[in-house]
C-alpha cells in the first residue's frame, strides 16, 4: 500500500472492534473440550486468590467450599476483590491480576509471587457460562478492609452490573461466585457430578477444598501432601503406598514404581511400570497436575516415545498450559523436562541390573520391545542391558551374550519365514543364526562387534548355508547328474541354482535359499525384461548383479535318492518341478503367478504319470496338455 499524500479522516491508528457476544461465546463454549471445566476454573480461581492473600499474610485462612444444591456456589478465603478490582480485573476479558497490564507475567504488586498462581489468561471465568446464562460473584477485599461488599452480576451476552452490599452480606474477606444452572446443564452441577469433578480436578490442590450438599453432607476433596511427599514407616511401606495409589488413579499394580524429582523445574511425582506389554506406538496417556491442578489425564507429551512402558503422575510448577488448560505448552521448558524424566528411567533401567536382576528379568520379559527401541540409540544402554535382551536363535530364546560365546559368526535373517525355514537345518548343520525379522532385532545383532569384539555378524545368504551343508560323496553325485542337469534347466527359469547336500532332517526333501533382496532384484530384473523404452533404462540401471537363489535338494532324503535315478524326461520334469514346489511353499511367502502355474504343472504331470503306472491310458496320450496358467 502506498501512503496517501492528505490523510482522509477515517486514516490513522484504530482499534479493533471486539463483537462482545461472540467474544463471550467463543471463550466460553468453544475453548474448552467440555463444560466440565467451569468446575476447574472456579476451583482454580479460588486456589489463586488465596495464594495472594498468603502472601501478605501467611496465616490467612485457606479454605475452598464448593455448595451443591438449586444453585452452585463456590466460595473461598482469598484476597478478594474491591469495586475497582472488579472493574479492571473480572468485568474485562483477557485482563487478570496475576499477569502485568504489558502483558508481562509478573502480577500486580505480587511478582515473587506469580509463579504460585495457575490462571494467567483472564478468561476462565467465562467458562462458567457453558453451565449458566450469569455468573454472580460476591467479594470483599483482604487488602482494602475498609472497602465495601461488591456484587458482580454478568450474563453471557457480555454485560455486567455492580452492586456494593452491607458488611453484613459477607463478614469476612473472600468470595463466593454463584451460577445457576441452565435448563438442560443440571447434570454438570448435581452433587455427585461435582464431588467426582472436584476430586477429577482438585484432589492436589494445596488448600481444604470440601464439597456440600443439601443435605448437609459434605465431602473432603483434597489429598495434600501427595503421597510421594508424605513420609513412610520403611521404603516397602512407600512403595506399597506408591502402589496403592496406582491402583487408585490409573487401576493396575504396577511392576515397580520410579520416583521422579526435578527440583530445577518444581516437579515430583512418580513413574508406575506398567504390568502387561503394550504396543510402542501407543504411548501412555500421563496425568499432570500444574501446581496441584490437574491439566490432563492423557499427557503423552511429558516423557519421550520410547517410555512408553510407564505411566506417570506428576505435579509441577515451571510448565504452562495451553489457553484452554486441557494440555501442555510445548517450550523449552518441557523439552527439558521430557529429557529430564526420561534420564531418570533409563537410570532406573540400568540400575535394576546391579540391584535387582530378578526384576530387570521380569520387566524384559514383558518390556523387551521397548528396551530395544531405545538401545538402538543409546550405545551405553545397549552395552549395559545386552546380556539381559532375549533374542530367537537357532539356539532357542537366549541372549545374544550367550550366543556369541558357542557362534564366533552369527548369521542373521532379514525375515521371520526365513528364519522358519533356515533355522532348523542350519541348526543342525552347527550354523548360528538369529531371527532379525522383529522390529529393532537385525539392526542389534549387527551392532553386536562394537560392543563385543571379536564376534562377527553377516546377513544369511544362501552360499553361506550351502557352503556349511555337508557335500554328497562324488559317487552319487555323478549317478544323479542326469536328474540334476534337468533339474537345473526347470528352476534355472526361475533364477535359481541347484546343488545336491546332506543335512538333517532326513525328511526334509529340499531347501529353497532366497532372501527378499534378491526376490526384489529379481523382480527389478524381469520387469526391465519386459518394458520397452525409457521404463527398460531406468529399470535396467537399476539392476544390480541379480543373486540367485539356490534349490538345495538333501541326498538323505529317500524321496530324493529316488528321483536321481529317474531317466525318463518328464517324469524327471514333473519331479524336479514338485520338488521346487514344494521347497516354494515351505517359504510360506506369496506366489507369484508363473510359480502357481509350475506347481499345477507339477502336480498334473505327476498325477498323470502315477495312473498311467496304473494301467489306465496316459492322459497326455488321450486328453489335453497341462493346464497351464497365464500370468
Ligand atoms: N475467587 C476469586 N477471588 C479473587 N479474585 C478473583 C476470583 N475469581 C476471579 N478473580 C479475578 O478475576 C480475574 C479474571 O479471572 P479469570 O478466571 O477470568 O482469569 P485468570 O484466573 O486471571 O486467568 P485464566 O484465564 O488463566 O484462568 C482474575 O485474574 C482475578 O483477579
Amino acid at each position: 500500500m502506498s501512503p496517501s499524500p492528505s490523510p482522509s479522516p477515517s486514516s490513522g491508528a484504530h482499534t479493533f472492534q471486539v463483537d462482545l457476544r461472540g467474544l463471550v461465546d467463543l471463550l466460553s463454549h468453544h475453548l474448552y473440550s467440555s463444560p466440565r471445566v467451569y468446575l476447574r476454573e472456579l476451583l482454580q480461581n479460588s486456589v489463586d486468590a488465596i495464594t495472594a492473600r498468603r502472601t501478605a499474610d501467611p496465616q490467612a485462612p485457606a479454605r475452598i467450599t464448593v455448595r451443591t444444591g438449586a444453585e452452585l456456589t463456590v466460595s473461598d478465603t482469598g484476597n478478594g476483590l474491591t469495586e475497582a478490582d472488579v472493574h479492571t480485573f473480572l468485568a474485562t476479558i483477557g485482563r487478570s491480576s496475576k499477569r502485568g497490564s504489558d502483558g508481562r507475567i509478573d502480577g500486580a504488586g505480587l511478582a515473587s509471587a506469580r509463579g504460585d498462581f495457575i490462571g494467567q489468561f483472564g478468561i476462565g471465568l467465562l467458562s462458567c457460562f457453558v453451565v449458566a446464562d450469569e455468573i454472580t460473584v460476591v467479594t470483599r477485599s483482604a487488602a482494602s478492609p475498609g472497602a465495601p461488599v461488591v456484587e458482580w452480576r454478568g450474563t453471557s451476552d457480555g454485560r455486567y452490573t455492580i452492586t456494593t452490599l452491607p458488611d453484613s452480606a459477607m463478614p469476612q474477606p473472600g468470595t463466593t461466585v454463584r451460577l445457576v444452572p441452565r435448563a438442560g446443564s443440571e447434570q454438570w452441577t448435581g452433587p455427585d457430578q461435582v464431588v467426582a469433578l472436584a476430586r477429577h480436578y482438585g484432589s492436589l490442590l494445596p488448600y481444604e477444598v470440601t464439597v456440600a450438599d443439601p443435605r448437609g453432607g459434605s465431602v473432603r476433596i483434597d489429598e495434600t501432601p501427595p503421597v510421594w511427599e508424605r513420609r513412610h514407616a520403611s521404603p516397602l511401606a512407600r512403595k506399597e503406598a506408591l502402589a496403592e495409589h496406582c491402583r487408585r488413579v490409573f487401576d493396575f499394580t504396577p511392576l515397580d514404581t520410579i520416583e521422579l524429582d526435578l527440583p530445577a523445574a518444581g516437579l515430583r511425582g512418580v513413574a508406575h511400570v506398567l504390568p502387561t506389554a503394550v504396543h510402542p506406538s501407543k504411548r501412555s496417556g500421563h496425568r499432570v497436575h500444574l501446581k496441584g491442578m490437574l491439566v490432563s489425564d492423557q499427557a503423552e507429551e511429558l516423557l519421550p516415545e520410547w517410555a512408553f512402558f510407564v505411566r506417570c503422575v506428576v505435579d509441577a510448577d515451571s510448565l504452562r498450559p495451553t489457553a484452554s488448560r486441557e494440555s501442555l505448552y510445548e517450550d523449552e521448558t518441557l523439552a527439558a523436562v521430557r529429557d529430564a524424566l526420561g534420564a531418570r528411567i533409563r537410570d532406573w533401567l540400568t540400575g535394576l541390573a546391579a540391584s535387582d536382576p530378578a526384576l530387570l528379568h521380569r520387566f524384559l520379559g514383558i518390556h523387551h520391545l521397548a528396551v530395544k527401541a531405545l538401545a538402538r540409540h543409546d550405545d551405553e544402554l545397549l552395552r549395559m542391558l545386552l546380556p539381559w535382551l532375549p533374542f530367537e536363535t537357532t539356539d532357542g530364546n537366549v541372549t545374544l551374550d550367550e550366543f556369541a560365546r558357542t557362534h564366533p559368526t552369527i548369521l542373521v535373517t532379514s525375515t521371520v519365514e526365513e528364519f522358519r525355514q533356515v533355522a532348523p537345518i542350519a541348526g543342525a548343520a552347527g550354523l548360528g543364526v538369529v531371527n532379525g525379522g522383529y522390529t529393532y532385532d537385525r539392526d542389534l545383532v549387527h551392532r553386536l562387534p562394537e560392543i563385543r569384539p571379536g564376534t562377527s555378524v553377516a546377513d544369511l545368504d544362501p552360499g553361506t548355508v550351502t557352503a556349511h551343508l555337508d557335500a554328497a560323496d562324488p559317487a552319487a553325485e555323478l549317478s544323479a547328474a542326469a536328474f540334476l542337469a534337468v533339474a537345473r534347466e526347470v528352476v534355472g527359469r526361475f533364477d535359481c541354482d541347484v546343488a545336491l547336500r546332506s543335512f538333517h532332517p532326513v525328511s526334509s526333501p529340499a531347501l529353497l535359499l532366497d532372501n527378499r533382496e534378491a526376490r526384489h532384484e529379481r523382480t527389478r530384473a524381469e520387469l526391465a525384461g519386459q518394458s520397452d523404452g525409457v521404463w527398460a533404462g531406468i529399470l535396467g540401471s537399476l539392476r544390480a548383479e541379480a543373486p540367485r537363489a539356490q534349490l538345495v535338494l538333501n541326498h538323505l532324503n529317500p524321496l530324493v535318492r529316488r528321483a536321481a535315478t529317474i531317466t525318463e524326461r518328464g517324469l524327471a520334469t514333473s519331479a524336479a518341478e514338485a520338488l521346487y514346489g514344494q521347497a516354494l511353499l515351505m517359504t510360506r511367502r506369496p506366489l507369484r503367478a508363473e510359480e502357481s502355474a509350475l506347481l499345477n504343472r507339477a502336480f498334473v504331470g505327476l498325477l498323470t504319470h502315477a495312473m498311467h503306472g496304473a494301467g489306465t491310458p496316459a492322459a497326455g496320450a488321450a486328453g489335453p496338455a497341462a493346464p497351464e496358467e497365464t500370468p
